[in-house]
């Protein structure tokens, strides 16, 4: 690709294997969920999520999504537990969506899509920093919340407040006191394999805790999200929607189940 990745028809998901051959690997995500290969693993341990909410630092739009950035310098925000060992922290949670209700998610269950997708990004303190975690195979955990179409969600709301003021590329501004344990559902039941970024670079570093239980979101909630932009000022405006990469082939992995 001689531009800029993106999920465009010259510079889409499709396209990404010119510049990133791993797009093509052995454990590449997302993929389709079917509940009834997972396997239950009793030897799961259930997730441990403890945020801080004074570690929220800003809220960005990077050009193909946004994302809340959070203080990762210290150990208050972590994810211990679940399918990993040690401790990763967060580092940012940020979203992917549709045009319309009918898709957005990037994981599907038994091929049905979900109109939005929460990722929150958590790296292995065994590294000295994210940068470096990120291209280690137990370098990431990132765990995936998906929203389906319901009552308005309030946990969302102070999060899709601050939107216009980052409508463009490269728009950012601050984001505090925002604990995203209030963004997960009632269930941490979770499935876990093993994968990958779901955007350039790609790298196959992210053990993926998908919850089961969704969160909701309004139909007015979901506008929101689609009035962000993939540009910048000055440029040709072009709506930020549609910026999921299609489910990836499995490949022989094993989709763990934490629960019956
Ligand atoms: N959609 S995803 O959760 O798989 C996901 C998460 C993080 C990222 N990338 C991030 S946060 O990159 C930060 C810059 C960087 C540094 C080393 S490799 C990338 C891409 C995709
Ligand atoms: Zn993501």
């Amino acid at each position: 690709m001689s531009h800029a990745w993106g999920y465009g028809p010259t510079n889409g998901p499709d396209k990404w294997g010119e510049d990133c051959p791993i797009a093509n690997g052995p454990r590449q995500s997302p993929i389709n969920i079917v509940p009834n290969e997972a396997k239950f693993d009793p030897t799961l341990k259930p997730l441990k999520l403890r945020y801080d909410a004074s570690n929220a630092k800003g809220i960005l739009n990077n050009g193909h999504s946004f994302q809340v950035d959070y203080e990762d310098d210290t150990d208050s925000s972590t994810l211990t537990g679940g399918p990993v060992s040690g401790t990763h922290r967060l580092k940012q949670f940020h979203f992917h969506w549709g045009a319309s209700d009918d898709r957005g998610s990037e994981h599907t269950v038994n091929g049905v899509t979900f109109p939005c997708e929460l990722h929150l990004v958590h790296w292995n303190t065994r590294y000295p920093s994210f940068g470096e975690a990120a291209s280690k195979p137990d370098g990431l955990a990132v765990v995936g919340v998906f929203l389906k179409i319901g009552a308005a969600n309030p946990r969302l709301q102070k999060v899709l407040d601050a939107l216009d003021a980052i409508k463009t590329k490269g728009k950012q501004t601050t984001f505090s006191n925002f604990d995203s344990k209030t963004l997960l559902p009632g269930s941490l039941d979770y499935w876990t394999y093993d994968g990958s970024l779901t955007t350039p670079p790609l790298y196959e570093s992210v053990t993926w805790i998908v919850l089961k239980e969704p969160i909701s979101v309004s139909p007015a909630q979901m506008a929101k999200f689609r009035g962000l932009l993939f540009t910048g000022d000055g440029e040709a405006a072009c709506c930020m929607v549609d910026n999921y990469r299609p489910c990836q082939a499995l490949k022989g992995r094993q989709v763990r189940a934490s629960f019956r």
